[in-house]
């Protein structure tokens, strides 16, 4: 059986991660594209001797011509710029909606059968546009943000229990920024959801409050702690567990942003909702109840999504 083929354009901070924890995780060979020339190559290199230690077999080339990604199974998108402190990620919408154009026309001419995982900022306007640039079928192309942000949540919540994070489940959903909506209704330590851990006296509300409004602002934590760049090992493991639901149809249930069609009262927009991925790409929407506070914060977060697609519109004619 020939081997999968993964494609990451961008070859940055996420991209060299992704590449080394595909091989890992064996998932497939790896092409690696950046416009820096050079870079994708020697990323590649250094990971494919790296392979003899750890014991994988995958092969890895690094490109700066888009015919390199021809026939991937799945491609990775990270290409364009991350913040730096005192910015937000609404700030690179300008030149990562450039990138997007020509990302997108790539993968519309030699890999237009992938499924397609968008990490780049400001992502759920990012992921929609890349849609649009790609033409790509809106079931094959979905934005990492929500498993990323159910991940810091997972952590502050299994050090303020003192338990595995293996036990601990969240689901963070709504736009990526500093307005998602992280539902403590529906995350859980073994079973239990928080509310009820609050009852047994596990935590009290006010540190539960804290821990949401840390998870929010987790991004911003990491790029103030970092001042030249933002979060990247838990950005790339969050995607590559979702390109391996994909190419081992394992049919998992994560939150990712994906294209609604009047789910959750929303139509055209991508947004942090709970999905299945499997070998189809997007195979079901899951739609949970929200409580009314839960459905005033998830809209407040679309409607900062809708503001940002807007702007998009604005800025590139092509997309209104
Ligand atoms: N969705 C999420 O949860 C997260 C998103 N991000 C975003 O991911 C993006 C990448 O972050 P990093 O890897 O840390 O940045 P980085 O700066 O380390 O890497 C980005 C790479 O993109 C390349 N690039 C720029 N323009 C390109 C183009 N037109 N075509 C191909 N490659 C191009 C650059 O040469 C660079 O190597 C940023 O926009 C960041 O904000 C970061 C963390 C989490
Ligand atoms: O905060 C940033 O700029 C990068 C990002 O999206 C995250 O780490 O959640």
């Amino acid at each position: 059986m020939a081997r999968k083929k993964i494609a990451l354009i961008g070859a940055g901070q996420i991209g060299g991660t992704l590449a080394h924890l595909a091989g890992l995780k064996e998932l497939g060979d790896v092409v690696l594209f950046d416009i820096a020339d050079g870079v994708p190559q020697g990323k590649g290199l250094d990971i494919a001797e790296s392979a003899p230690v750890d014991g994988f077999d995958a092969k890895y080339s690094g490109a700066s011509d888009y015919s390199a990604i021809a026939g991937a199974d799945v491609v990775i998108v990270t290409a364009g710029v991350p913040r730096k402190p005192g910015m937000s990620r609404d700030d690179l919408i300008g030149i990562n909606l450039k990138v997007m154009e020509a990302v997108g026309n790539g993968i519309k001419t030699h890999a237009p059968n992938a499924f397609v995982i968008c990490i780049t900022n400001p992502l759920d306007a990012m992921v929609w546009a890349l849609q649009k640039f790609s033409g790509l079928d809106p079931k094959k192309i979905v934005g990492m943000a929500g498993v990323l942000d159910s991940a810091r949540f997972r952590h502050f919540l299994a050090e303020e229990f003192q338990v595995s994070v293996e036990d601990v489940t969240a689901f963070v959903l709504g736009g990526h920024g500093d307005d998602m909506v992280p539902l403590v209704r529906y995350s859980t330590v073994a079973g239990v959801p928080l509310p009820d851990l609050v009852k047994m006296g596990w935590t009290t509300q006010e540190k539960l409050d804290a821990m949401v409004e840390r998870t929010r602002k987790g991004g911003g934590e990491i790029v103030n702690l970092l001042k030249t760049g933002s979060a990247f090992y838990a950005p790339a493991a969050s995607a590559i567990a979702m390109a391996e639901s994909y190419l081992k149809d394992k049919k998992r249930v994560l939150p990712c942003a994906a294209h609604l069609t009047g789910q959750y009262g929303v139509d055209g927009l991508f947004i942090g909702v709970p999905i299945v991925i499997g070998e189809n790409g997007v195979e079901r929407i899951v739609e949970v109840e929200f409580s009314a506070d839960e459905k005033a914060m998830f809209e407040k977060s679309v409607n900062s999504v809708k503001g940002l697609v807007e702007a998009c519109k604005g800025i590139n004619g092509a997309l209104a």
